[in-house]
């Protein structure tokens, strides 16, 4: 049997559904993986990825407990290299257990995975993505005196750190992913966007940054050939007139559209902006390839073209079972 390759991002709220202690977000990727493990049994071959929003801001924040040359502080590249490895660990422990219970044997790895950007790209100078705990107004302004960082009001849930997040133009570990996932292996990688590298010509060297999850996760779809990229978030479906009374669910959608609503500012940037975004360039780089954004619980339904907000190149492509 042929295995359909889908590369599965995964929202905040798959790691992180209240407290930020370990306990808590181990527990929240339990449940997360007690439902990806259904797409094992239903054929798919999968690659996971996530973001660490949340994750990265804190172990940065935990850099200021360091205070001499024997505890210096590590740079935000480090620190996105940890946030893959703790929750790639609390993943695979997550995911071996939800497969076991299905009496499945897979391995389960982790890639740290290195995603060069361009030294060039205009969001070093301009920083955009919201990283670590909220604060009041107060707060906030009070720590950008002191600390000279750069703070930002988010989706109105209060303010939050923020850092440069500059566009994907490769992956290092693509070709390993690849083999990985076609030896039927279930890969996590690209956690956190990845970390972000230039390519100095002389090997890579880490950036000051964090790359959006969801650009990254469409260009290792892209890079690994896959058939979907699904993004799981907290929605059903993508909205126009999202939160107002005349909301209407997006269900099969083609890129011409989504454009459009891109036009008439339809999505709110930071959040859903990027998805489409990511949704529209994978549908763009081939007519069989289809995007959908929807929830974990409507993943599956959403494969066989039942559930979800799918994104393609014709609108006539995206009602089929993947
Ligand atoms: N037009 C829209 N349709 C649906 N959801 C939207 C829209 N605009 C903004 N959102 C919000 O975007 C959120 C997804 O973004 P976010 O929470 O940043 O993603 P993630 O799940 O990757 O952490 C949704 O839960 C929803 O509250
Ligand atoms: N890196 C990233 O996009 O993380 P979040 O999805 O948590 O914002």
């Amino acid at each position: 049997m042929v295995r359909k390759k889908v590369v599965i991002a995964l929202g905040g709220n798959a790691i992180q559904s209240g407290l930020a202690t370990a306990e808590a977000q181990q527990k929240a990727l339990e449940s997360t993986a007690s439902q990806l493990v259904t797409f094992i049994e239903n054929g798919f071959n999968i690659i996971i990825s996530h973001g660490n929003g949340p994750q990265v801001g804190n172990i940065l924040l935990q850099q200021k407990a360091a205070d001499s040359e024997k505890n210096p502080a590590m740079p935000l590249d480090t620190c996105g290299a940890m946030s893959q490895g703790m929750i790639g660990y609390w993943m695979q422990n997550a995911m071996e257990k939800a497969l076991r219970e299905k009496g499945i044997f897979k391995n389960v790895v982790t890639i740290v995975t290195r995603v060069v950007v361009d030294p060039q790209d205009t969001a070093f100078a301009n920083p955009t993505k919201p990283i670590g705990p909220f604060y009041s107004e107060e707060e906030a302004k009070r720590i950008m005196e002191e600390n000279h960082a750069s703070f930002k009001e988010d989706a109105g849930r209060g303010w939050r750190r923020v850092v440069p997040s500059p566009q994907p133009v490769n992956i290092v570990e693509h070709s390993v992913i690849s083999s990985l996932v076609e030896d039927g292996n279930i890969v996590i990688s690209v956690g956190g966007g990845g970390i972000p590298v230039i390519d100095t010509g002389d090997g890579f060297k880490g950036v000051e940054a964090v790359i959006d999850k969801d650009f990254a996760s469409e260009k290792l779809a892209e890079l690994v050939d896959a058939d979907a990229l699904l993004i799981l978030t907290a929605v059903d479906h993508v909205y126009v007139d999202f939160n107002k009374p005349s909301k209407r669910q997006l269900k099969e959608v083609s890129v011409a559209e989504m454009k459009q609503y891109i036009d008439e500012h339809q999505f709110a940037p930071g959040s859903m902006l990027p998805k489409v975004e990511a949704a529209i360039t994978f549908a763009e780089t081939a007519p069989g390839r289809k995007t959908i954004i929807t929830s974990l619980d409507q993943a599956l339904n959403a494969l066989e073209g039942k559930a979800g907000t799918t994104v393609s190149l014709h609108e006539s492509l995206a009602g089929n079972r993947l």
